[in-house]
């Protein structure tokens, strides 16, 4: 047999199952032998993927015969207890509710390291995880929890273009590092997980559908529509009612223009309010070790999620904003404007204030979107691997400070005329502008508070730990030792 097979010593799991010839830096020699159970399309794709890193492969099948017909001639397909007499580490490419059917060859899997792969339809499906629940069912085996986040499409376009991270992880260290090393041979990335307690956490990895984003899109959603409805009533229905004005064609352009800068403020506003929040709640219980809320917890950890949706809303209002001018309605309304001057025999349309006011709220609303785009690039994981910590620090706190504050200015210059123009529902609807300030304009005071050097001297002492009041707590490994200032916005 041209293979290394652990037959023999299953119980010496120090020994490799690498391919000798990838090992020595040669392309020939003697090829490691695995064993998969199983001949679905996982099997297929991993067989054909450990083909190429040279590997031999021995898949089992309750019908080998059938089975040979999808796998290249060089492979063996074979019986379940051939397959597992021939290979010492076994990947299992069965689903969990067919291990019960391998207990028959529970004396040949003694001191095999057994892969599970497998992975379920839903998150906590069953109380114990899959790899646990294996491992309870043959003892004497070694099993190791892994692959399971690679899909088999991802297995067999090689990992160029899909997920490259396969987290690994079993009670047994030997061999948890030989599937860690097979994993790297395939050209994945390994990911070692400790023991096999960390299987229930790995089988959930594949399962979570856009978790971290849920609650942030919730938030992005209801200001969108609470902005859009406020402004469908302040702008469009109250005219038409009080004047019978139809303005029902600003709903598609102008209306959602309104929302969108609202909502993108509002957000960036959040994602700073929660670290003042928590800045406020260690100044208020005089300690960086006593627990934050579980609500404020969540905010902090989603604060990443909330800036780059609020750089998706900001984006989009640039998108709309250029676009006013396409409209007919813009034209219409532009040519009976000098019309009207024409009849008014006005010659020089030039108002020096107006003409300030809009150079600058436009060169604002670009250096904010400006400084929002290089904080949702240095969120992305190999820019911000690139920084050392002073300088993402420095960008996501400091610059992105900097951004509402120009944002807020953008806001301000762009609506503070109008505020003063119109009339009707001044006091109790405020325009649009007015509502999108509130936020900010409490976010930029807060911060200007801590600035204070009697706060900031109290908080810095608080954080590096030389001022801790009675309510020190033991909560080692909480978001509580995770000063505001360090966890990510974006
Ligand atoms: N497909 C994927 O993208 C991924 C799959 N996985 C996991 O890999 C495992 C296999 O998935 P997949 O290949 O898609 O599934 P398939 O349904 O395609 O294949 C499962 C294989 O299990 C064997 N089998 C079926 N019924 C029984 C039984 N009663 N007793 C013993 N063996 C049986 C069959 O092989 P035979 O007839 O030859 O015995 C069958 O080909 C699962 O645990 C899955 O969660 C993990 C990550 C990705
Ligand atoms: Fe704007």
């Amino acid at each position: 047999m041209e293979s290394i097979s652990m037959m023999g010593s299953p119980l010496n799991t120090k020994e490799t199952f690498l391919p000798n010839g990838m090992k020595n830096g040669l392309k020939e020699g003697a090829k490691a032998t695995v064993g998969i159970i199983g001949s679905g399309d996982f099997s297929k794709c991993l067989t054909i993927r450990l083909l190429r890193c040279g590997y031999h492969v021995v898949v089992g099948s309750r019908n080998p015969k059938r089975a040979a017909e999808f796998f290249p001639h060089v492979v063996d397909v074979t019986h379940h207890e051939d397959a597992v007499a021939k290979a010492g580490l076994i990947f299992l490419a069965i689903h969990r509710e067919h291990y019960a059917s391998l207990w028959d060859l529970k004396h040949l899997l003694v001191g095999k390291i057994l892969v599970d792969v497998s992975n379920n339809a839903r998150m906590n499906q069953y109380p114990e995880s899959n790899a646990e629940y294996l491992a309870s069912l043959f003892p004497e085996s070694i099993v190791v929890k892994g692959f399971n986040v690679i899909s088999a499409w991802a297995m067999q376009s090689g990992p160029k273009d899909a997920s490259r991270q396969v987290y690994v992880c079993s009670n047994s260290v030997e061999a948890r590092q030989q599937v860690l090393e097979v994993a790297r041979q395939l050209n994945f990335i390994p990911v070692d997980m400790g023991t096999l307690s960390s299987a229930k956490e790995i089988e959930n990895i594949p399962l979570h559908l856009f978790t971290p984003w849920k609650g942030p899109v919730l938030v992005a959603v209801s200001l969108s529509i609470l902005f859009f409805v406020y402004s469908f009533i302040r702008d469009i229905i109250h005219p038409y009612v009080k004047n019978q004005q139809s303005d029902f064609y600003k709903i598609p352009v102008e209306i959602v223009n309104k929302t969108l800068p609202v909502v993108a403020i509002t957000l960036l506003s959040l994602v700073y309010l929660a670290g003042l929040l928590a800045a406020a709640h260690q100044l208020y219980y005089g300690t960086k070790y006593r627990r934050f809320p579980h609500w404020l917890d969540g905010w902090m950890q989603c604060r990443k999620q909330l800036g780059l949706l609020s750089f998706f809303f900001a984006s989009v209002h640039v998108v709309y904003s250029l676009c006013l001018p396409l409209r007919k309605s813009e034209r219409y309304l532009f040519l009976n404007m000098a019309l009207q001057q024409v009849h008014a025999n006005v010659e020089h349309a030039w108002n020096e204030e107006e003409v300030w006011r809009v150079e600058m709220y436009i060169s604002f609303g670009i250096m904010s979107l400006g400084l929002l785009s290089l904080l949702a690039i240095t969120s992305i994981p190999s820019v911000n691997s690139a920084l050392n910590w002073r300088e993402f620090s420095f960008i996501q706190s400091t610059l992105g400070y900097v951004a509402l504050l120009i944002a807020t200015f953008h806001v301000l210059l762009y609506g503070w005329k109008r505020a003063f123009e119109e009339e009707y529902y001044k006091f109790y609807m405020p325009p649009n502008f007015v509502v999108a300030l509130v936020l900010p304009v409490m976010v930029i005071m807060g911060k200007v508070l801590l600035l204070l050097p009697c706060v900031g001297r109290k908080l810095k002492r608080i954080r590096r730990g030389w001022e801790n009041s009675q309510y020190k707590e033991e909560t080692m490994g909480s978001a509580t030792h995770v000063s505001p200032e360090r966890v990510t916005i974006m």
